[in-house]
């Protein structure tokens, strides 16, 4: 349903007399099945909205090859509009116009005739449960409220594709799991939803398939659960005091242990990558003791995505 090859694009910009360019990205493969939900992770300014805004044909590639719903995004942007929905951050929703009204003006704005235009907003306003205030401004909605709205307008052409940037993003987490419950739903009706988001916990349990990407280019690609499988083994996190304690406890730990990895975060103590926590702890506990070093706490965890981002480019994606 959307295949790329090689997509590009850089961004120039000007500080004072310089001319910089950004590789915002930089030559991007990805394959995405109809009727999936694919989830596209990355850190800050990896190059997620770009890529997303180049899909929906907003800004023109640089280079590479796409095809998004069938078309030909390069020779017939067009068609790719027309088969698409895509839903910005901040959404598109007017302070002053109602639900309602927002929905019959989009459906409207795609050439939908107005009887019609009228009975999709209505079967909007019932399928995405928003029947309790479509008829107020969009200003007095909640943020989960609003969000609803604004994934009913993306859909309300009934695209193949949906493009979605950080649908739940400062949403509390009931409101967060009602927007899923959509998301969900539109894969049932046989749409392709293609999503952006910061909560890895959401991505595991929801998407499936994920993309992560970094400075620009795809670190890894599978299903949740292959992704984690990468990571075979266990994690354990030592918390310590801090000091010179983090690469004392590293260095007594390399050399007794079978580490597949050893991580220093940012937030003090140790993340290990072991076959086998449950084994490994009495072991460690021993090393450290040895080595004079006090762990303040010790905890066995089973890899996240976050795991593989990190596993993948030595950051944290959390
Ligand atoms: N219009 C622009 N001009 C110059 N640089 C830009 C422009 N838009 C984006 N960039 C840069 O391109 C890179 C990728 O940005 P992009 O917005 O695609 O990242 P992102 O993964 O969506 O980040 P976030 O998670 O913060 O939304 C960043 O370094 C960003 O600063």
């Amino acid at each position: 349903m959307i295949e790329t090859t090689g997509l590009r694009k850089s961004y120039q910009s000007r500080k004072g007399r310089q001319a910089t360019t950004v590789d915002a990205v930089t030559g991007l493969d990805l394959s995405v099945a109809a009727g999936q939900i694919y989830g596209f992770l990355g850190p800050n300014g990896a190059g997620k909205t770009t890529t997303l805004r180049m899909l929906a044909t907003l800004i023109r590639p640089d280079g590479g090859e796409a095809t998004v719903a069938g078309a030909d995004l390069r020779r017939d942007p067009a068609g790719v509009r027309r088969r698409i929905g895509y839903v910005a951050q901040g959404g598109g929703t007017t302070d002053t116009v109602s639900g309602r009204e927002e929905l019959v003006h989009q459906a409207r704005l795609h050439g939908i005739g107005k009887a019609e235009a009228r009975q999709r907003a209505e079967r909007a306003i019932a399928a995405f449960e928003l029947g309790e205030f479509a008829d107020r401004p969009c200003q007095t909605y909640s943020g989960g409220q609003r969000r609803r709205v604004d994934i009913a307008l993306g859909v309300i052409h009934s695209p193949g594709v949906l493009f979605l940037d950080e649908p739940t993003v400062g949403l509390d987490p009931a409101s967060r799991a009602h927007v899923w419950e959509e998301i969900r739903r539109l894969r049932g009706e046989g749409m392709t939803v293609f999503v952006t988001t910061h909560y890895l916990d959401e991505a595991d349990a929801l998407c499936d398939r994920i993309g992560i990407i970094d400075h620009g280019g795809i670190v890894a690609e599978g299903t949740p659960e292959e992704l984690k499988q990468e990571i075979s083994g266990d994690v354990v996190l030592v918390g310590l005091t801090g000091g010179d304690s983090v690469e004392k406890a590293a260095g007594a730990l390399r050399g007794e242990l079978d580490l597949r990895q050893v991580e220093t975060p940012e937030d003090g103590g140790l993340r290990l990558y072991v076959r086998d926590g449950a084994a490994a702890i009495p072991q460690l506990l021993r090393t450290l003791d040895g080595a004079g070093v006090v762990p303040t706490t010790i905890q066995l965890q089973r890899p996240s995505l976050d795991d593989v981002f990190l596993a993948r480019t030595g950051r944290s994606l959390a």
